[in-house]
């Protein structure tokens, strides 16, 4: 042993292995009172006795006791991590992980409420430091029990001084004293104290052969146990959670060594090896956790390890793919690609329907129209559902677009009916006022830049005919940019493309992301989101006490969810109280401008772009609106209605660059298709890369050309309906399709009458798109000149 204090551990257990030794030590006696009952330390039958009692309170009911009390402790060390993303940006992670252990021994172990980190004065905490955290022994000493254990046990007491320090007393006087208000208490603490406490009385029992129920404890179990959010169950039915554990601990065993004293003479394989009394067997966890004859490339951190890999779903079934990787499944490095071109060069390279994988997340990808017809459409009842997490923070748990089941439906019909043509045509006024605001904008850029940038522009724009539909709020996006609903709103909906993986665990890991409850979700409830939440809750409340007709998105949401009925005991009455309604509502406005504001805006951007490169289709489309303006005053609901080729312009856009890249739905049963061919599981994913599907040459002859004359309806007769996906398809389609499409046309009909698009050298030749893992399609650099016609009323 001579030097082994200053060894690194591990690598001389690892190199000594290689060289096939082993090595010899220790066991001493330890007297002083509550230490000498340590189970690492007593032997023989006292041994046995003490780990057979004390084993019950390590039983799962029991731990699903305490996991109550970790759950706290972790709620704690997550608030801390928050504060540190928000300043530093980085963690000691030693230091915090040590500080959340010691906050969960002070729990389980003592029933104390401590935050070692918080509050570093308390003297739990500050006794705790020295004697969980003592600083590596680098001294020969501390080998002497190890080398000589019957010198140090013949010096009894004086040896024990050396460990049993003020600050390990200051924990058994602590202890005296919980137990000792324990017996005077009533009360349930569900800690380790109080389930040892019953399990060792437990075991007495049965000596004296009494036969012990475990059914009132675990009733009691039920009770104790709340279900919300990260739970015992939960925790327990994550497979690839428990993985990560089990590798990070084969990685880095806690323990370097594991030893044994033989008690009794002992031969092995016909004497080969001969263990006397006495003896000590090591096992050197470390390097037997690194060799490479049991874990191959035993220095690879590899979760993978103890799994039978979902790898084989699709194979099975004879459906090719990319071939996964562990962890990351097909997702490695998607984070910095283009997303319309690497969906391309999938669907190009491995056809209609193969296998991907989100992680370890089986997904099939589909461009066959069948295929996609049977799933989306007929038979929806297994599909009901999209990938997504549960939000718990109010107004988000009632977004539509994250609901499951039975909820998602009901809230759907409910939302429906605002969104019928006639409701449409009252909010129809709302975005023709703000139409006059653009043009007012766009007339100021004629007359100085003669160009505009176009996403900027209808970001703005967007922008104001959100907050007039959806907030009642009357605001000028890019005149007054100090408004706090625009300085909110630039932030929650115009983020930067998140080019980091991080973005990717959400989809890879969902049960992972669902765990970490409130902590995850507070990476998206912003302040700036709270704003809007705090703003409808104002709008709300203003509204209750008017008479005021809006003709916004709110009263008409208002009118169509409180028309929602159900039938009790034959008796119709209204689906949800007041209170349950304006959740719903300000869940919908919310929602409506996240899933409105960039799908839009980027929208107009394609079509003034396209329009500017085909100048004939603008003058097709300019002609056709003069034409119809014989007709009409102004343009309006009605005259937009009437528009056939303004139509077909806008579905050739939207065909050219869907804004959702991807489309999902979640096998909510079971599925087979085609007697069996392909297996669908529950759980598993389904998407249909909407981009991709678009620009396919069966689909779409020369899909790279932009037509209008796609759409006339022969040539739409001529395709199935499912070649085109830009607001999804089936029973969970857009439900905002139509007020889409009405401000989309208002828009672009006003403008092309008034004025006229044009290239300038920024005007790039192909529309690009930001790289990264985008939601909505992100055009870049997309400069349109722009002149006014003058001529026109
Ligand atoms: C050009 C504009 C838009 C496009 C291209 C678009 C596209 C889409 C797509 C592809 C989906 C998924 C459909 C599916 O899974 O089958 C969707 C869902 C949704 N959209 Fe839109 N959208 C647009 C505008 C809007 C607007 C203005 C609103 C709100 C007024 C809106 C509200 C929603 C909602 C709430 C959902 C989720 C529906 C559900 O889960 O039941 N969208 N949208």
């Amino acid at each position: 042993m001579w030097g082994i204090w200053k060894a690194n551990l591990p690598d001389y257990d690892v190199a000594l292995v290689q060289k096939c030794r082993h090595d010899k030590s220790h066991n001493f006696e330890i007297t002083t009172k509550v230490m000498r009952k340590w189970l690492t330390v007593v032997k023989g039958q006292e041994w046995k006795d003490i780990r057979s009692s004390v084993t019950p309170a390590f039983t799962t009911g029991k731990i699903k006791r305490m996991s109550g009390l970790i759950k706290d402790c972790v709620d704690q060390l997550c608030e801390r991590l928050t504060g540190f993303t928000e300043t530093e940006g980085k963690i000691d992670a030693k230091l915090n992980f040590s500080a959340f252990t010691i906050d969960v021994i002070a729990r389980c172990a003592f029933g104390l409420k401590i935050d070692s980190l918080g509050n570093k004065d308390d003297p739990f905490v500050r006794n705790a430091q020295l004697v969980f955290n003592p600083s590596a022994n680098k001294s020969p000493i501390v080998l002497l029990p190890i080398m000589y254990p019957e010198l140090c046990a013949a010096l009894g007491r004086l040896a024990e001084h050396v460990f049993v320090t003020e600050e390990l007393k200051f924990f058994f006087k602590f202890l005296e004293n919980v137990l000792s208000d324990r017996l005077q208490s009533k009360e349930k603490y569900h800690d380790f104290i109080e389930v040892i406490d019953e399990s060792i009385s437990e075991f007495t029992e049965t000596v004296n052969g009494e036969t012990v129920s475990m059914w009132s404890r675990e009733e009691i179990d039920e009770i104790i146990i709340s279900q919300d959010e990260v739970c015992h169950e939960m925790v327990q039915d994550m497979p690839y959670l428990e993985m990560v554990i089990q590798e990070v601990l084969r990685f880095y065993p806690p323990l370097v060594r594991v030893e044994r004293q033989c008690t009794k003479d002992y031969s092995y394989d016909n004497g080969r090896i001969k263990i006397k009394k006495g003896q000590i067997v090591t096992v050197p966890a470390y390097a037997l956790h690194h060799m490479e004859e049991y874990y191959p490339n035993p220095e690879k951190f590899d979760p993978e390890r103890y799994v039978t890999s979902t790898f084989n779903y699709f194979s099975d079934q004879g459906i090719h793919g990319p071939k996964p990787i562990p962890i990351f499944g097909n997702m490695w490095g998607v984070w910095k690609q283009n997303l319309p071109d690497y969906d391309m060069a999938l669907v190009k390279k491995y056809g209609k329907v193969f296998g991907y994988f989100d992680g370890p997340v089986p997904n099939l990808w589909v461009t066959d129209v069948d295929l996609i017809k049977a799933m989306y459409v007929k038979d929806f009842d297994h599909f009901v559902d999209r990938r997504s997490f549960e939000f718990k923070t109010k107004v988000m748990r009632k977004w539509l677009s994250l609901l499951k089941g039975q909820e998602w439906k009901d809230i759907r019909s409910s939302v429906t009916p605002a969104f019928t043509t006639g409701k449409i045509k009252r909010m129809s006024g709302l975005i023709k006022d703000c139409v006059a605001k653009l043009c007012d904008r766009v007339t100021t850029f004629t007359e100085s830049e003669g160009k505009i940038d176009a996403k900027l522009t209808f970001s703005a724009f967007t922008m104001d005919v959100i907050a007039r539909c959806a907030f009642g709020l009357k605001i000028d996006s890019l005149g007054d940019k100090d408004d706090p609903f625009i300085q909110n709103a630039q932030f929650v909906f115009n983020p930067p493309t998140n080019k980091s993986p991080v973005i990717l665990l959400p989809f890879m890991y969902p049960d992972l992301f669902s765990m970490f409850g409130r902590f995850t979700e507070r990476l998206f409830v912003t302040k700036e989101l709270k704003f809007f939440f705090k703003l409808l809750e104002n709008v709300l409340a203003d509204r209750l006490q008017s008479k005021q007709q809006y003709h916004d998105f709110i009263e008409v949401a208002d009118e169509a969810i409180s028309a929602f009925t159900k039938v009790v005991d034959g008796k119709t009455v209204p689906m949800w109280s007041r209170e349950i309604i304006d959740e719903i509502i300000m869940g919908q406005s919310t929602l409506f401008m996240l899933a409105g504001f960039d799908t839009t805006a980027t929208t107009l951007t394609n079509t003034c772009f396209q329009l500017a490169k085909n100048p004939d289709v603008q003058e097709a489309l300019y002609e056709s609106i003069i034409a119809k303006m014989e007709n009409y005053d102004d343009v309006c609901h009605e005259m937009v209605q009437d528009m056939p080729y303004l139509e077909m312009v806008i579905q050739e856009v939207l065909r050219f660059y869907p804004p959702l890249v991807r489309i999902e739905r979640q096998c909510t049963k079971d599925y087979s298709y085609d007697n069996g061919r392909i297996k669908i599981k529950k759980g598993q994913i389904i998407t249909v890369p909407t981009y991709a599907l678009h620009h396919m040459e069966e689909y779409y002859p020369d899909p790279e050309k932009f037509d209008p004359e796609r759409w006339t309806p022969e040539n739409k007769a001529k395709r199935s309906p499912y070649t085109y996906m830009a607001f999804g398809t089936g029973p969970r389609n857009c439900v905002g399709m139509r007020f889409a499409m009405e401000e989309l046309k208002i828009a672009v009909c006003t403008m092309v009458q008034k004025f006229r698009f044009f290239p300038v050298a920024e005007t790039p030749d192909k529309l690009h798109f930001d790289d990264g893992f985008v939601t909505v399609l992100q055009p870049i650099h997309a400069i349109v000149g722009v002149e006014f016609r003058g001529n026109s009323n």
